[in-house]
């Protein structure tokens, strides 16, 4: 993705190969800042504090953190600590095991000695894999597009998403954004109705500059609109990106999620959820009882961060002094609400003999 004309991916090492500097996304929309990450305890506090977030990219940065332990202990036992380490810094979305895993499973194969210089490598193997992940998910979600937009040649097509699954939440190119990147590229007209995403607000601060740094018409609606808009023949589709897939279809994403999916289904709109298969858990089997719900500082619903008339970044309260506040940050969309699931493997049910049927029959995309 451009960021001011500039393409850009979301981490990258450093040129002295010491470090990877990534996006600190906590002071997007209104401040761009890099943050270097040297250390595997730095790379934990970034995925637990939010500075990179987003399931694909903080699979990423965790294989990096892993990488960068390695140059300090690289046995099976520090390899097995560093993995329990960084996979407990957030616990829903499953590709930060995923990726801890593919990285840990690759090294113990190797001499001692190797295992530095091969994590380093097969870190930014795992980057480059997201980047060709997410395109081919784009071009799966662009057939959807074009033949929805089909039905209303003379208007935009009109896509509501929830939270941030775009470039911000990956390497590149993101998971529920990526089709509409490459509609945007393709000249079909699109419009998107951005969530805010309380209590974060990763729609209003995230989604809306990353689309508005590619020039995509959207707008920024309170999360309780969708329902309204939906009614009202304003949405086309939804499309969302998701954190945790069980093996038959159950879709964890952000919080709010299910109630898009309830009033998409009650309305009659197809209900897409982009799914690489990093994303999908094929140990679990039913997602509302089994996948690990995260739960927040409720200082993030009862305080919200923006920035003042001078430009100064600031924290307001929003609650009355002692009010008790909850803060879950995702739910579980059943998969009888889920239209379809867009993957790198091309669309499919949500359903377990779908889902497994794409699993043994062909590999992911090559970088
Ligand atoms: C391609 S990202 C998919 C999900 O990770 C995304 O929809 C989401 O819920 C992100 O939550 P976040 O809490 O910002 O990490």
């Amino acid at each position: 993705m451009k960021v001011a004309g500039v393409h850009r991916r979301t981490i990258w090492p450093t040129e002295d190969g010491e470090a990877v500097e990534i996006i600190d996304q906590r002071h997007l929309p209104h401040e761009w800042r890099v943050a270097r990450l040297a250390q595997i305890d730095a790379v934990h506090h970034a995925i637990a504090d939010m500075w990179v977030r987003g399931a694909p990219l903080i699979g990423v940065t965790a294989a990096y953190g892993l990488a960068l332990q390695c140059r300090h202990a690289a046995t099976d036992a520090a390899l097995t600590e560093a993995k329990a380490y960084l996979d407990g810094a957030r616990p829903t979305a499953v590709n930060l095991a995923w990726a801890t895993e593919r990285m840990v499973s690759a090294l113990r194969a190797l001499p001692e000695a190797e295992r530095a210089s091969a994590a380093w490598a097969l870190a930014a193997a795992l980057a480059d894999e997201d980047v060709a992940t997410n395109a081919a998910i784009g071009r799966h979600g662009l057939d959807i597009l074009r033949s929805l937009a089909a039905r209303h040649p003379h208007r935009p097509l009109n896509v509501l998403t929830h939270c941030n699954a775009g470039w911000l939440a990956t390497v590149d190119w993101g998971t529920a954004i990526a089709p509409i990147y490459q509609a945007h590229e393709a000249g079909l007209a699109v419009h998107v109705w951005v969530d805010e995403t309380r209590p974060r607000n990763q729609g209003a601060s995230l989604t809306a500059w990353e689309l508005g740094q590619a020039g995509i018409p959207h707008t920024v609606v309170a999360d309780n609109t969708g329902g309204h808009l939906m009614q009202h023949g304003l949405v086309d589709v939804v499309i969302v990106g998701t954190d945790r897939v069980s093996a038959r279809g159950d879709v964890c994403n952000k919080i709010g999620t299910y109630l898009k999916a309830l009033a998409a289904h009650d309305n009659g709109v197809p209900f897409y959820v982009a799914m690489p298969f990093s994303t999908l858990d094929p140990t679990l089997n039913d997602g509302l009882a089994e996948i690990p719900i995260e739960a927040r500082s409720p200082r993030e619903v009862t305080h919200i961060t923006g920035r003042d008339a001078t430009g100064r970044r600031v924290e307001v309260q929003l609650t009355p002094d002692g009010s008790p506040a909850l803060n879950y940050g995702f739910d579980v969309t059943p998969a009888r609400l889920v239209t379809g699931l867009i993957t790198e493997r091309g669309v499919l049910a949500a359903q377990e003999a779908a889902i497994r049927d794409a699993l043994a029959r062909s590999p992911s995309p090559a970088p």
